[in-house]
């Protein structure tokens, strides 16, 4: 490592949840009621690790990540609908992964980087803010 290079580790968390949706202005199937055996990834990003204590060697315990996660899955995700617990009036992965990140980002999950929602084995999507 040189003066003009700093230590950067990206972690992740993953999570799944079973969820029913349609995208009413879909001209596909999508528009169908129909649901999915999600798969998401929390990203968060630090600069440096912990020295001391039960969480030393990490920049974050991952079950921190998944304390953030828990009550999303439980109260609004999992087994719902998510065109009627999420609010979103068209609930796109696109859609759901923004609005999982500011959910994370309101209860003030430090070092969020990015969301990542996979809705099919070959499809989804990743939420993250670009700085000016
Ligand atoms: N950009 C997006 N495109 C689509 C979304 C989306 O959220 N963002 N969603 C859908 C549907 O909800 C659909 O359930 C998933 O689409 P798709 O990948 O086409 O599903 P298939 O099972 O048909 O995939 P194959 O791998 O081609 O069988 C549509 N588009
Ligand atoms: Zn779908």
């Amino acid at each position: 490592m040189n003066s003009f290079s700093t230590d950067q580790w990206l972690i992740y968390k993953e999570f799944r949840f079973e969820a029913a949706h349609q995208l009413l202005h879909h001209d596909g199937k999508c528009r169908r009621l129909h649901g999915h055996s999600w798969v998401g990834r929390v990203y968060v990003i630090g600069d440096r690790l912990i020295t001391e204590g039960p969480k030393q060697g990490m920049i974050m315990d991952f079950a921190d990540i998944q304390q953030h996660l828990d009550p999303l899955i439980e109260n609004f995700l999992d087994h719902y609908y998510l065109n009627e617990s999420t609010g979103l009036e068209n609930p796109s992965c696109e859609a759901i992964a923004k609005w999982i990140f500011e959910k994370l980002e309101g209860a003030g999950l430090e070092g969020l980087q990015a969301v990542e929602i996979q809705e099919t084995c070959t499809s989804g999507a990743r939420y993250m803010r670009i700085k000016p």
